[in-house]
């Protein structure tokens, strides 16, 4: 049997953007789930060239490096004597889309090829992470955190077992440099400091997530509807399904989610959403 990863979808449920660094990145604070079977898988493969081979329905929307191949080289760096692998990548989730796919593949390549050196520990991976982007220690995680910094900082929440999501990309065409655009755009003053930290919210009931992520919001909402004015369709069509709870956007758009207290719920939305929006990716997940 060769190993395999599966590299799940993030969802900002909440996504605040505290203020713009002098480097150009920003803070942020985010409440950060996990679909527990929405997402893509990364395998070991057979060959001895070091590399990455692709299928699935989004493969050939990939644009310049991936990920995985940043990944592996990164891991090379890091743990010199690492054999060379070959690894193939299923790439279930749309790319481009505020749910972190290549993240998450990044992610995944690493705790793969991690298996093999029990030497390397979680930190060593989160700091392996960072440099391939702001979201990849997250998905190292993946599991729900308060994520603070630029992404960098993660303290682990506890979520409500039955939490249910509808998740829903209208497939179109995204800008190449999409996040930084939408980003850019929210023009988030200058920080003059570093953002106090707020402690970590508990959330013993679904209703306490819901009164969170509703209070909190996505502030990237605004901007990301101004790129992909798509986006105040997807929300009107999410708000209007029965029994969903809360819809917003994920990360920099445009997927965006609704939440839900069971699975059937979840599943009689996204066959809703379906009829009426048949080119639309939406998939029912649990997350955690
Ligand atoms: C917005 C978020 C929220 O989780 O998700 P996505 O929409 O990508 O899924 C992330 O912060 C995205 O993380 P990631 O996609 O890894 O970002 P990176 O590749 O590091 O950076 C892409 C660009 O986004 C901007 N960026 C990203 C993260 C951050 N904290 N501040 C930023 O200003 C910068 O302009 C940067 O050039
Ligand atoms: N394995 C990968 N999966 C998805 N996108 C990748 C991958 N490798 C590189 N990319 C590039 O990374 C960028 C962001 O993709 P992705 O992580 O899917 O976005 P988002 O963070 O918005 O969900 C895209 O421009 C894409 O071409």
């Amino acid at each position: 049997m060769l190993k395999s990863e599966f590299a799940p979808a993030k969802i900002n449920l909440t996504l605040e953007i505290l203020g713009r660094r002098s480097d150009g990145y920003h803070e942020l604070r985010s409440l950060v789930a996990f679909a527990q079977d929405v997402g893509d898988v990364v395998e070991l493969a057979s060959g001895s060239l070091s590399g990455v081979e692709i299928t699935g329905p989004f493969a050939g929307d990939i644009s310049g490096s991936n990920l995985v191949d940043s990944a592996i080289a990164a891991f090379a760096e890091k743990v010199p004597g690492a054999a060379p692998n070959r690894l193939s990548l299923v790439k279930n989730l749309p790319v481009a889309s505020g749910i972190g796919g290549g993240s998450a593949d990044a992610a995944a390549t690493l705790r793969l090829l991690s298996s093999a050196y029990p030497e390397v520990s979680e930190p060593d991976l989160l700091t392996m992470a960072r440099v391939l982007g702001a979201d990849v220690p997250v998905c190292i995680r993946a599991r729900p955190v308060m994520m603070t910094g630029v992404g960098e900082t993660l303290d682990e929440v506890a979520l409500p077992h039955d939490l249910y999501a509808v998740l829903v990309n209208p497939l179109a065409g995204v800008p190449a440099n999409k996040t930084s655009q939408v980003f850019a755009s929210l023009g988030a003053a200058t920080l003059a400091g570093t953002p106090s930290k707020e402690p970590t919210p508990r959330f013993s009931r679904i209703d306490d997530v819901i009164a969170y992520a509703k209070a909190r919001g996505n502030d990237l909402e605004a901007p990301a509807l101004r790129l992909l004015p798509i986006i105040g369709t997807v929300l009107a069509d999410l708000r209007r399904l029965e029994n969903g709870l809360l819809s917003q956007l994920s990360g920099a758009g445009p997927t965006c989610f609704t939440l839900f207290k069971t699975r059937s719920e979840a599943e009689a939305g996204a066959l809703a959403l379906r009829l009426r929006q048949p080119s639309w990716w939406i998939r029912p997940t649990r997350l955690g």
